[in-house]
């Protein structure tokens, strides 16, 4: 088994007075497209901040290629949740901008440029864009610079049903290339490309595993009326749950509903 591309290991963080990461413990392997999942404020940003050596942790390490992060930021290519894009530029300029920045930015810009479906808008000013758009053109800047590690950031972002099975191509693409991504989302759409789920919850990565793995892991829904809530038992993981006028539970996976 090769290394690991990255590793972090017992990261805390704190942004500010606020302790936000409490000793996370991940590994990102090469070919991998990790999905990171969690609540909102839980610090997916943070993490990806530390992976891409942006943020230096209190405590622990984070290493890529066996270094600390802080010191292999060539290494890495990141797509914020917003920012990347400059508004008074026209989409041209800013991919020669970033360019110009990135010593690997590749010529398959024009490809994902194309692929997302933005090459006759290049000559407009982002701020003349639509919200989607400019996800688009963030995107095809993040996907050129050519690196081992991609940490995106809610990605598929306003983007519509059309272009999201793109970015899934583009990050498969990227992936079967031997290279890592770390997807941070919350949207379920993302969730079927992962090779692997991290749930990152109260400043730790709680659980790790496959899709299918996770699936299982979860028992099953049980709904009903709540004239008839006395019938979710035995219930597990806690008390039913009332959802408008239904009541629902976690029930053991022999009752599983059919
Ligand atoms: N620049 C900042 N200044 C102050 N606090 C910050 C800053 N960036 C993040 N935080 C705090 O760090 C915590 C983690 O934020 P982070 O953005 O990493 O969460 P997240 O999991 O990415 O959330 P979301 O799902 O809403 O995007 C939050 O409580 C947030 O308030």
């Amino acid at each position: 088994m090769t290394d690991p591309i990255a590793t972090a290991t017992d990261v805390h963080t704190a942004v500010g007075e606020e302790r936000v990461l409490e000793g996370v413990d991940l590994t990102v392997e090469a070919n991998e497209l990790l999905v990171l999942m969690g609540s909102n404020g839980g610090g997916k940003s943070v993490l990806l901040a530390c992976l891409a050596g942006s943020h230096t942790p209190s405590a622990g390490s984070v290493d890529v290629f066996g270094e600390p992060a802080t010191t292999r930021t060539e290494t890495t290519s990141v797509l914020p949740a917003d920012g990347l894009a400059i508004e008074k530029l026209t989409g041209r300029e800013n991919v020669d901008f970033y360019r110009r920045l990135h010593p690997q930015f590749a010529d398959d810009w024009r490809t994902h440029v194309a692929r997302l479906g933005l090459a006759d808008d290049l000559g407009r000013p982002v701020a003349d864009y639509s919200t989607g758009m400019v996800r688009k053109l963030e995107l095809a800047i993040a996907a050129s610079i050519d690196v081992s590690l991609y940490l995106f950031d809610e990605p598929t972002a306003s983007l519509d049903q059309r272009t999201i099975p793109v970015a899934h191509e583009l990050f498969r693409a990227k992936r079967n290339a031997g290279t890592a991504l770390v997807v941070a989302t919350h949207r379920p759409i993302n969730v079927g490309i992962a090779d692997r789920i991290a749930f990152l919850m109260d400043g730790r990565i709680a659980v790790t595993g496959t899709p299918e793995e996770l699936r299982s892991s979860v028992p099953p829904v049980l709904e009903t009326d709540a004239a008839n809530a006395s019938a979710l038992t035995p219930v597990v993981d806690g008390a039913p749950f009332g959802v408008g006028g239904t009541v629902r539970a976690f029930v053991p996976p022999s009752t599983r509903p059919t």
